[in-house]
């Protein structure tokens, strides 16, 4: 489903989190990786326009971190100041529908977001997700259970809330008081609100123990693989090598069927072996002759591309050179950048560095050339 071009996500996060315990604000926290509020944001990445709102101390943390389209706008004192802000901010733009979303909710699957997205487009001029209450219900003071309630028909209200703009502003503006959530707003302003499937992973991060929760189900979700690779090439005359994509003049070349990269073809290897699909040889078999010559980032780019293919981003890859000469060090930068080039992934991903055997064994006689290198994949 396209989002709407007049639809925009608000998504809150002038908050303090006090509940959350010690340390920075919740949604500024990292939460494997990234932090909270990226992420929140992230989740509406669709959206042709987000606007966050951010306690005026922020702002400059607000600049620097957040990246894409946004906007941010000053909160207020309470959850509705802060979402009233931003609801103002938008009158007259031509948006017509907003859907307002906790920063504090950073895990909000993508099919709650467009069963809101669903409801409203079906003409309800509010919709918000939920889920069914499924334990009992208790009143409690001092410790002590005092009483039962009833669970018939309450659910648990979540976020993205959605609603047409004028309608919402117009329910913020009759009710400066506030709520706890704004489709309490809307049903005190008599707006039918359909209530839309909700999810457990969409839980808010309030207390210091979600943290650890959210984690486990982002990580749940992870699939991380981790490859290494090794490779040699042995010495032979010439006045040239190639190392990790870059030439480098030296007093002897590497032998090999292909360019003889061999820094190369350890990152490659170690991308097939995360992946479980065999190695360099099995996809370029050396008996064949096409292959005689190759340049190596033709290896690289099809493992590469056979990660993108399996649903894997390449999140860092690390190389080690094990050579007395050439030396390394004064190339290493171009050559974590070629090999970012090829494989297509930042350059502060990728690691290339160089060791000698202390001039032990075939490295250290200068007889050849050994690389290992190791690769992190992953799929969200
Ligand atoms: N003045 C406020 C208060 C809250 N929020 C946002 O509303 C969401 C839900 O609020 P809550 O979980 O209560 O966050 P905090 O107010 O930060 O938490 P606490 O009550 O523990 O201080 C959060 O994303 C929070 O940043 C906001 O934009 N402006
Ligand atoms: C908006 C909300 O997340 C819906 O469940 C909730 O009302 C926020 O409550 P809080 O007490 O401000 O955390």
């Amino acid at each position: 489903m396209t989002i709407p071009d007049t639809y925009a996500a608000i998504i809150t996060a002038a908050g303090r989190g006090s509940r959350a315990g010690e340390g920075p604000p919740k949604q500024w926290r990292s939460l494997s990786g990234q932090s909270v509020l990226a992420r929140s944001i992230a989740a509406f990445a669709d959206f042709p326009r987000i606007v966050v709102t951010l306690a005026p101390e922020d702002m400059a943390q607000g600049i620097a971190e957040l990246s894409g389209p946004v906007t941010l706008v000053a909160g207020g004192a309470t959850r509705s100041e802060s979402v009233r802000a931003a609801l103002e901010s938008l009158e007259g733009s031509g948006v017509t529908h907003v859907l307002i979303h906790d920063g504090a909710r950073p895990l909000v699957p993508d099919a709650v977001i467009r069963g809101v997205v669903a409801a409203l487009q079906s003409g309800a001029p509010a919709a918000a997700p939920a889920l069914p209450v499924t334990d009992a219900l208790w009143r409690a003071e001092d410790g002590r259970v005092t009483a039962t309630a009833s669970r018939d028909g309450l659910m648990r209200a979540q976020t993205p809330q959605g609603f047409a703009l004028d309608a919402i502003l117009a329910a913020h503006r009759a009710a400066p008081e506030g709520a706890a959530d704004d489709v309490e707003l809307a049903i005190r302003a008599g707006l039918p609100v359909t209530a839309t499937p909700g999810d457990e992973d969409n839980l808010k991060i309030t207390y210091g123990a979600d943290f650890k929760r959210a984690r486990r189900i982002l990580e749940g979700t992870m699939d991380i693989r981790l490859g290494n690779g090794f490779d040699v090439h042995a010495f032979t005359a010439g006045d040239h090598v190639w190392l990790c994509g870059v030439k480098i003049a030296h007093d002897k070349a590497l032998l090999g069927h292909s360019d003889a990269d061999v820094g190369m073809h350890a990152l490659t290897d170690a991308i097939y072996g995360a992946l479980a699909q065999g190695d360099i040889g099995r996809h370029f078999p050396p008996s064949d002759p096409q292959w005689k010559g190759a340049e190596s980032h033709i290896f690289l780019r099809h493992a590469a591309e056979l990660a993108r293919q399996m649903g894997y981003e390449i999140s860092n890859a690390d190389v080690t050179l094990i050579c007395e000469r050439p030396k390394v060090g004064p190339h290493a930068g171009a050559m974590a950048l070629r090999l970012s080039e090829i494989v297509g992934v930042e350059f502060d991903r990728i690691s290339v560095k160089a060791t000698t055997s202390e001039r032990l064994g075939f490295t250290g006689r200068e007889e050849g050339i050994a690389a290992i290198a190791t690769a992190t994949l992953i799929r969200r």
